[in-house]
């Protein structure tokens, strides 16, 4: 099912304060978004809205391009699982899964035989086919953030609106249940929006990666595109570690102002005057050594990470992290590899007045 939102506008009750700007978004039917974006940039606001939990001044929103301005028929088709939605700790997990079946109206509730059969397929959809008897305190975190999704799903939504779903897992269940929700995304050809926090994660498990700043959009992009491309300083900063190389471009040719980092030819279609190069630290690499540079540079040997050597570079006033492939090392002293090498920096991405220039 297709979600369309269209310039949604959503001030702080009571006051002026805008906290959501005119967003427009548009998921297409069976998509997988990531909505990431610093604290307070408006993308739980945005997600209730969309799941009609909250309302706005102005804007749309529509379900396979049908305005839904009764929000009890748009929550209808959605599951959500927020962080602190907790699961009812004097139901059981059967209980607790069937409970938006339960509710519903007696003319649209399934009978007693259907809805146990329902929540035994959803148990065994999550892996947890002995669970249905169990209280939520006697569950794992991982455990509990899967029925809290089979809850969502039993009324069989076409949406999935994840609000932080995985925050209080530690990392490695973390990383084993995105996986499996990716799979289960796939599986019932679900339409899925997540808010995280956790940039890898977002890259990961979405095909989309929305990037949202004080309440508006400011790029939606594949993952690949959004790494290739961010349109702005923030987003480079946002997605990762960065590191800055201020400097000129002159005719096509971009000179650092640092001198350790070796000048490279840019697209003529950057214009003349500063910029600044942001790269990722594992981007940098060594220029090929020059016989006529007699400067060395100040690297101190950090050690061997996967298979890679690892140093810091002493730039006047700062340092950057530097890794070299271990196998491209011959010999001699770790460090000797970086004489008379300045820093390769072409795979920078340009931006100028914190805006992409490429
Ligand atoms: N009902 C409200 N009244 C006033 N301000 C609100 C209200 N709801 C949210 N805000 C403010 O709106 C801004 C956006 O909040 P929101 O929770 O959407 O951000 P977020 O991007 O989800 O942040 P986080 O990642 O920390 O959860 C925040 O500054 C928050 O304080």
């Amino acid at each position: 099912m297709s979600i369309t939102v269209n310039t949604l506008v959503r001030s702080a009750p009571g006051t002026r304060k805008v906290l959501l700007d005119h967003v427009s978004l548009e998921v297409p039917d069976g998509a997988f978004v990531a909505l990431v974006g610093p604290s307070g940039a408006g993308k739980t606001t945005l997600l209730r809205a969309i799941a009609g939990l909250d309302p706005y001044d102005s804007g749309t929103v529509s379900l396979d391009g049908r305005v839904m301005e009764d929000v009890r028929a748009r929550a209808g088709k959605m599951g959500f699982v927020f962080q602190n939605y907790a699961l009812f700790p004097h139901m059981t997990v059967a209980r607790n899964i069937a409970f938006g079946l339960s509710v519903l109206p007696a003319s649209q509730r399934p009978s007693r035989q259907a809805i146990a059969s329902r929540v035994q397929d959803l148990l065994e959809l999550m892996q947890i086919p002995d669970m249905g008897g169990a209280y939520p305190a006697r569950l794992s975190g991982g455990q509990r953030q899967r029925v809290a999704l089979a809850r969502a799903l039993a009324t069989d939504p076409r949406v999935l609106l994840l609000d932080e779903p995985f925050g209080a897992l530690d990392p490695i269940v973390r990383r084993s249940i995105r996986g499996w929700l990716r799979n289960l995304h796939d599986r019932l050809g679900l339409t899925t929006i997540l808010v995280t926090h956790d940039q890898e994660e977002a890259l990961d498990v979405a095909d989309r990666i929305v990037v949202m700043q004080s309440g508006r959009i400011v790029q939606d992009a594949s993952p690949q595109g959004l790494d290739d491309h961010p349109s702005t300083e923030f987003v480079m900063e946002f997605l990762g570690e960065a590191v800055s190389f201020p400097g000129i471009v002159h005719n096509g040719l971009m000179t650092p102002d640092d001198p350790e980092a070796c000048p490279f030819a840019v697209p003529s279609t950057v214009e003349n005057g500063p910029v600044v190069a942001m790269i990722r630290p594992y981007e940098l690499s060594l220029c090929p050594p020059d016989p006529s540079q007699t400067a060395a540079l100040e690297a101190v040997p950090r050690g061997v990470r996967n298979g890679y050597r690892h140093y810091t570079v002493q730039l006047s006033g700062r340092s950057v992290p530097l890794f070299v492939a271990q196998d491209s090392v011959t010999g001699g002293a770790a460090e000797a590899v970086l004489n008379g090498s300045g820093l390769d920096i072409s795979r920078a991405r340009l931006f100028r007045a914190g805006v992409a220039c490429l």
